[in-house]
């Protein structure tokens, strides 16, 4: 066994609770703590309650004390974790403690890249860890939950199967050229329907991010329709600034929401419209940007203006993009003249109309949300590997239409599966993995 420093650090939020949790883990983490407790444990998987002191022998508090015996515990080394009274000041004695024992402080997500290089999970579910804690909606935390568990590394093993399976196939003829003879449809219809499925999967997972991450909503519009107003009414705070004053809003401005137990980021971007004001004209060439970027676009109109040239000229840039026609300040003026069947009107200022544009967007998003889960591809990285896995076979294929020899055709395949196998986690790279890892909180 590799004998590696002992790490502690507090699991528990930083910050006044009931009860904290400091945990450590390495070959030494029994010694280190038995030596603070008025009696020592040793019976794993069992709740001691004990006192603990300090350096000098000052009781700093009445603890439970738990031991997990290696290989059984979530990093599979020996962890102690133990239980104090929440306050902050107790807390740090505890963990101060620990550091004066010859424990390490951990690093961000050091305890799951134990857990991880110890083999008791793979990268995708170490992924699923972080986002278990991360999860801002039901749908996000059931995914991370179901890949914690196992679902989307067992589709990947799936897919990598059938990727040995057609290697096996091309291998033996390559080795066995003379006797054996190998049926090219056969070979040819596994790749197709791998690649096919593989396709499929690459496309529900562009929407499956969005579960992770949020649903990007926009609210563009010209000068003074109220989309500042608008933000503010959906946050129900007072986030961004509001004045009559055309070109208040220069820079993006986000904030989160949930809406139907769906996770939305609503920037408010800058009025557009054609203007000299090189600080203005940023904001608007933002203002673009975030529209590409975004699921759904809410173009707010002004009842009290009617249908501009201004709102011609904005209506151009985003009529291919899946958005919402709304007109703001109903209770001003009714100077509305419908753009499509299902234009919503609303007064952002009164908040009415509101729980019908609340609706009109759950409708505008179903999609995303429903295919994203499905996929259970929950992070950029997972995406960006099914990618290359599916380039690299696709490559293959070609290769094997022109009536390329096996050996050349396996190339690519065999990157595939490496592809597959960095995915997850088999063949990591250190500093992919310390990217990973880093985005944890510390005690993780
Ligand atoms: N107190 C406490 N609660 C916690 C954790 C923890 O570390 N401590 N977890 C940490 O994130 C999560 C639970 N995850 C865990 C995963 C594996 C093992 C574990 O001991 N596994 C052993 C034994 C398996 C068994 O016998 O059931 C193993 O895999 O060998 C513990 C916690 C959430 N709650
Ligand atoms: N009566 C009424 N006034 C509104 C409504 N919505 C916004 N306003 C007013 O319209 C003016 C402009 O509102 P903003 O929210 O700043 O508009 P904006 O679209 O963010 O403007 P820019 O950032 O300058 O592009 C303010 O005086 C708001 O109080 C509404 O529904 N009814
Ligand atoms: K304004
Ligand atoms: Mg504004």
């Amino acid at each position: 066994m590799r004998l590696r420093d002992t790490i502690v650090a507090i699991a528990s939020p930083h910050g006044t609770g009931a009860i904290s949790v400091v945990r450590l883990s390495g070959d030494e983490a029994l010694q280190i703590v038995n030596r603070f407790l008025n009696k020592p444990i040793s019976r794993p998987r069992y709740v001691h309650h004990r006192e603990l002191f300090d350096t000098s022998g000052s009781l700093v508090d009445e603890v439970l004390v738990v031991y997990y015996k290696a290989p059984k515990s979530y990093t599979g080394e020996d962890m102690v974790e133990i239980y104090c009274h929440g306050g902050i000041l107790v807390t740090q004695k505890v963990l101060d403690v620990m550091l004066a024992g010859g424990a390490r402080l951990a690093k961000n997500g050091e305890f799951t890249k134990r857990a991880f290089l110890n083999g008791k999970i793979d990268l995708v579910k170490a992924e699923a860890v972080l986002q278990v804690i991360e999860a801002k909606s039901e749908k996000a935390l059931k995914l991370a939950l179901d890949n914690l568990k196992g679902k989307l590394s067992e589709e990947i093993e799936f897919f990598r199967r059938k990727l040995l399976d057609i290697l096996a196939k091309i291998e033996v003829s390559i080795d066995y050229s003379d006797d054996v003879i190998v049926d090219d449809s056969e070979i040819r219809h596994d790749i197709v329907s791998l690649l096919e499925m593989l396709r499929s999967k690459i496309e529900m997972a562009g929407k499956g991010l969005h579960l992770s991450t949020g649903v990007t909503l926009a609210i563009v519009g010209k000068p003074n329709t109220g989309k500042s107003t608008l933000l503010n009414r959906l946050l129900n705070e007072d986030r961004a600034i509001v004045t009559d004053i055309p070109g208040t809003t220069r820079d993006v401005i986000r904030g989160e929401i949930k809406i139907g137990g769906v996770h939305f980021v609503i920037s408010d971007t800058a009025g557009v419209r054609e203007t000299e004001d090189v600080i203005e004209k940023i904001g608007i060439e933002r203002t673009l940007r975030e529209v590409q970027k975004s699921d759904v676009v809410i173009f707010l109109l002004d009842a009290t203006t009617g249908f501009t040239e201004d709102d011609q000229y904005i209506y151009e840039l985003i009529k291919e993009t899946n958005h919402v026609v709304v007109w703001n300040k109903v209770d001003l003026a009714s100077n509305v003249q419908r753009i499509g069947e299902d234009d919503v009107l609303i007064s952002a200022k009164t908040g009415e109309g509101l729980r019908a544009l609340e609706q009109k967007l759950l409708e505008k998003v179903r999609l995303i949300v429903e295919e994203g889960e499905l996929s259970h591809v929950t992070s950029k990285r997972q995406l960006e590997y099914l990618k290359r896995v599916y380039a690299n076979i696709s490559n293959a294929y070609d290769q094997f239409k022109k009536g390329y020899p096996f050996d050349v055709i396996s190339i690519d395949l065999r990157k595939a599966l490496e592809e597959f196998d960095e995915l997850l986690g088999r063949n990591y790279m250190e500093d992919l993995i310390d990217t990973i890892f880093s985005n944890f909180c510390v005690g993780k």
